[in-house]
């Protein structure tokens, strides 16, 4: 047996020589040690494990789950934008020069809707009693003809803008998501070119990848034409050939003819998502950066669903440190069954409602006026038993549009009987829907819950960071409160 004083100082080790058995341990001491040994490894992994979930339920109080649902064009991104504009406004700001691709695209589709509107329609003399003619000629008077051919360019500019926003990697990524929406982006992308002015909506991903290969796009497309804090600096042939078209876009949306084409075609086209023809000057202007109210009426079509994590601002007080982590999903009806792994552990749902929808039917499907989907949408979300114990909060939303339609003479009890005689305005239709939505609610929740409902426009930046700064802390009070009883 070595000594200390036969080994090396290195060799030495206290520690094992204090643990080392004794050289003259009988079979009985032996056993006794192994079993000390024994109890004292158990002890020890369940103090390891009791760590192990304090730091996990330390995680679990820190972190705010969101989860925002409502059909298409309900609103969803933009109140994630709006999210993103108030507690994450420094990355907000850096990345508003990426949505100028997205505004561009959606003013082509803008200039598209009405030259589509133009070839399906065979007008009559506008003095002649607003029937629509049936005699075959075209009454598109030749000036039109010859804006819609200068106006050409724009084909090849949404063919670039979308193979842009859709980098060829996207493509497997999307395929994996399955139904009909994959199919349609298929011939979407391989036909664009030819077929674009009646193509299909663009939709990506949502999160980073559009947005870093829009970037990366932007670094290497040749010599700046932008300077200052508005982004990348580079040329964009987008911009450019839009820029040239401007006076003609403008000529097209100002013309009488076509204001009547849209009238008789009942298209409200103020109302599209992502319209922005009443800005045309500033927003085709070479050296365009968009503004926060430009990222948040832009329009792009989620498919997917993506989680967003955002930080607050340690001026939250309290709330400093807490993470939230928001979820955005698609909300085409192919895409609801998306939604469900969603459910489990949110803290909280934004329901989105777009109550305007009350006249409209659903892009997917023709059949289904968009005011019913939002209640079935709802009475499915209410009656969960996943989401039993989630604060369901209710954003009766693009009130503003509800507002300019009921305004503009759109009556509201034609195709919500229910509402009968009561006054055709803004006031007293938001109150009746926020009732009818309260009470469904109330009826399908499994158990009982508050309800917390608004009546919100959420591209207007002044009256949202209100209403979020309620939600966010209700939200974070009710987290708190739970996280107590964890
Ligand atoms: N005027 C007005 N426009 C709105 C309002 N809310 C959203 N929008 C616009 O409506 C369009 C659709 O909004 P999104 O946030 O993309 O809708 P979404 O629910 O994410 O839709 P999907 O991604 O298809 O599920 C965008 O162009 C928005 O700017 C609103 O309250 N008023
Ligand atoms: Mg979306």
């Amino acid at each position: 047996m070595p000594t200390v004083a036969s080994r090396s100082l290195q060799d030495f080790d206290p520690l094992d020589e204090a643990l080392r058995p004794p050289f003259d341990e009988s079979d009985e001491e032996r056993a006794i040690r192994l079993a000390e040994e024994a109890e004292a490894k158990r002890i020890s992994q369940a103090i390891d494990e009791s760590i192990r979930a304090e730091r996990q339920s330390q995680k679990k109080r820190s972190i705010v789950r969101l989860l925002l649902l409502g059909q298409s064009e309900s609103g969803k991104s933009t109140t994630l934008r709006h999210f993103q504009r108030l507690y994450t406004p420094n990355a907000f700001r850096e990345e508003r020069i990426l949505w100028r691709s997205v505004i561009q695209l959606n003013i082509v589709r803008s200039v598209r809707t009405i030259i589509d509107a133009l070839s399906s329609v065979r007008l009559p003399p506008i003095d002649s009693g607003g029937e629509d003619s049936d005699d075959g000629g075209p009454n598109i008077p030749q000036e039109l003809e010859f804006l819609k051919m200068r106006l050409t360019p724009l084909r090849h500019i949404e063919a670039l803008l979308i193979a842009k926003l859709i980098p060829a990697s996207e493509d497997d990524a999307l395929s994996q998501l399955g139904g009909s929406s994959i199919s349609n982006y298929k011939s979407h992308r391989s036909r664009s070119s030819e077929r674009s002015w009646q193509s299909q909506e663009v939709f990506v991903r949502p999160g980073a990848t559009w947005k870093g290969a829009l970037a990366s796009g932007s670094r290497t497309n040749g010599p700046p034409i932008l300077s200052g804090d508005t982004g990348f600096g580079m040329r964009d042939e987008a911009q450019e050939v839009l820029h040239s078209c401007s006076d003609d876009i403008l000529a097209l949306w100002n013309d009488k003819l076509v204001r009547e084409v849209l009238r008789r075609r009942k298209i409200r086209l103020e109302e599209f998502p992502g319209f922005f023809l009443n800005d045309l000057e500033r927003v085709t202007a070479l050296d365009y950066a968009p503004n926060d109210d430009d990222v948040l009426r832009a329009r792009l079509k989620t498919v997917g669903v993506s989680e967003y994590r955002c930080e607050m601002e340690a001026s939250a007080g309290r709330e400093s440190g807490t993470e939230w982590r928001i979820v955005d999903v698609g909300g085409s009806r192919s895409q609801v069954p998306t939604w469900v792994p969603f459910f489990d552990d949110v803290d909280a749902i934004i329901f989105l409602a777009p109550i305007s929808g009350f006249d409209q039917v659903l892009a997917e499907d023709r059949s289904v006026n968009r005011l019913e989907d939002s209640v079935l949408l709802w009475k499915a979300v209410c009656s969960n038993r996943l989401l039993a114990n989630v604060d369901l909060v209710l954003f009766l939303n693009k009130c503003d549009i509800l507002d300019a339609k009921l305004k503009s003479g759109i009556r509201l009890s034609k195709y919500v009987r229910s509402y009968a005689d009561r006054p055709n305005d803004l006031e007293t239709a938001s109150k009746y829907f926020r009732s009818k939505f309260s009470a469904i609610h109330r009826e399908y929740s499994p158990l009982p819950r508050k309800f917390y409902g608004f009546c919100t426009s959420v591209t207007d930046t002044s009256t949202t960071a209100g209403i979020l700064a309620s939600v966010r802390d209700m939200v974070v009070r009710r987290h708190l409160k739970q996280s107590r009883l964890l």
